[in-house]
């Protein structure tokens, strides 16, 4: 008798498989952040990515990093992929649920996530580790008693014929 196949994806992998194909929507030339959130009994609830609000235009907005002028840069106008999948989520309450999010999330998106009642939060990279942003963004976290670790990768390489 024949069992069940045994090479099918984690509940980890699928998870963070969602957020980094979400993430190749991203028109950020530089860093292309997604973002899965997962319900308590591994329901997909939303998702995200980086990229500008509803309207402003992805080809009249700037994408440069750096210049003397801030209003020419992305920052002032980049929506978080985070901040994308909770306000995306039109279902009612996060509470208790986790997130996926392929860079670890920066000051701003940990309120987000802290006042949504998202409980964990489960990262890839971490390159902005030494940033204000980031030590910040733990500190509420640690506080407010979000828990937070890194995916660990299992080297599986995934390929999908589009
Ligand atoms: O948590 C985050 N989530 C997120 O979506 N981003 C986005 C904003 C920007 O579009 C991009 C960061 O750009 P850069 O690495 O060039 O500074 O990633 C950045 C962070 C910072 O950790
Ligand atoms: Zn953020």
């Amino acid at each position: 008798m024949s069992g069940k196949r045994n090479d099918y994806l984690s509940w980890d992998e699928y998870f963070m498989g969602v957020a980094m194909l979400s993430g190749m929507r991203s028109k950020d030339p530089n860093t292309q952040v997604g973002c899965c959130i997962v319900s308590q009994d591994n329901k997909i609830l939303s998702m995200g990515y980086n990229g500008f609000p509803i309207g402003c235009s992805d080809d009249e907005f700037p994408w440069a990093r750096e210049g003397e002028d801030p209003l020419e840069t992305k920052y002032v106008y980049s929506t978080h992929s985070e901040l994308n999948a909770i306000l995306n989520y039109s279902g009612g309450s996060l509470a208790g649920a986790k997130l996926y999010v392929t860079l670890f999330p920066c000051n701003e998106c940990a309120k987000a996530i802290i006042q949504s009642g998202i409980r964990e939060v489960i990262y890839d990279c971490d390159k902005y580790a030494d940033t204000a942003g980031v030590q910040a963004s733990k500190r509420m976290m640690d506080a407010a008693g979000v828990r937070y670790h890194q995916y660990h990768r299992t080297n599986r390489n995934i390929e999908i014929s589009l």
